[in-house]
């Protein structure tokens, strides 16, 4: 297993806001991660740390085994795509291309023709003239083509209507099955990635929630319900984040193996045990502490 970026013990803060609090993870090259994180929870921050374009308060990262801080040119494999490009909006669309393909040693021309024209995107057009899914569209488009060894996708389908987000992931698979590379796409949007993901990495204040390949979180992810005195005899408990609750009957969201201990008692119990999927694992785990189940 070969490392394409290392986060190392990261912290950063905007003023008191604790932003990052010592994370640490690693993103193993040709493999495809959803960094996942509600709204404000510190992605985009996470991203421009890793790409040199925010200084954070302390710890380090490495970009196939360099820090982008003393090499930048390490940033060449590195292609970020941001709901809100910089883009000069007096420019047309193919000059637009046309300055970004310098920037990428294998950038695919001819899969940028072929994308416009399935996306419907007119070269001829000047840039402030498309309408926001279009704008989207371009910065995908050159994400796609870059084929940078690091290709990073912040909030991709943000202004995308329903067609053309499915026909983004498609051509995104295609091409990552063509020529296999490091992908990050740092959404709130779970359901619509949760096929593409190997990896899922999942932020909450400041600190990785999870950090697992996909068919772990998926065994990992439970839901528990049942009375609430038989759940209290779990020892699981305290890890427990309470979903819904019936009266005397809860239901239980939990994030981990079960112990043996525990197994044997639920199937001796009237406890349910059940499969929570991603998206619910999101919206769970993202409820606020007072939802930990109490006795
Ligand atoms: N330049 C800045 N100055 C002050 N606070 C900032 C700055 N940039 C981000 N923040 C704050 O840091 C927190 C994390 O923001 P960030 O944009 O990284 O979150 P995010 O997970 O990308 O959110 P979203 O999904 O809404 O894009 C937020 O509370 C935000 O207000």
């Amino acid at each position: 297993m070969s490392i394409a970026i290392e986060v190392k013990n990261i912290s950063h803060n905007f003023k008191d806001k604790v932003v990052c609090d010592n994370i640490s993870m690693d993103f193993e090259e040709d493999k495809i991660y959803g960094l996942l994180g509600k709204n404000g929870a510190g992605k985009s921050t996470l991203i421009n740390i890793i790409t040199n374009q925010l200084i954070c308060d302390s710890g380090e990262v490495k970009i196939f085994g360099k820090n982008p801080r003393e090499d930048v040119s390490v940033l060449e494999d590195v292609c970020v795509v941001r709901e809100k490009e910089f883009f000069d909006a007096t420019y047309k669309v193919k000059d637009i291309f046309k300055a970004y393909s310098y920037f990428y040693k294998d950038y695919d021309y001819k899969l940028q023709d072929k994308l416009c024209r399935l996306f419907e995107i007119n070269k001829k057009l000047v840039y402030k003239k498309l309408s926001r899914g279009m704008k989207t569209l371009v910065s995908n488009i050159i994400g796609i083509c870059s084929n940078a060894p690091i290709t990073i996708f912040d909030e991709p389908t943000i202004g995308l209507d329903a067609v053309n987000r499915q026909e983004f992931y498609n051509v995104l698979l295609e091409s990552y099955m063509d020529k296999n590379r490091t992908i990050i796409i740092s959404t709130h949007l779970i359901n619509e990635v949760e096929e593409l993901l190997e990896k899922v990495l999942m932020i909450k204040d400041g600190k990785v929630k999870v950090d697992d390949y996909i068919d772990e979180v998926r065994d990992k992810s439970h839901y528990i319900s049942g009375k609430r005195e038989d759940l209290n005899r779990l020892s699981i408990l305290q890890e427990m984040i309470l979903a819904k609750s019936f009266g005397n009957n809860k239901m239980c969201a939990y994030y981990g193996d079960i112990n043996n201990e525990d197994f044997i008692m639920i199937e001796n119990s009237d406890i349910e045990l059940d499969k929570m999927s991603l998206q619910d694992l999101f919206i769970n785990m993202n409820k606020k502490e007072e939802a930990l189940y109490e006795k």
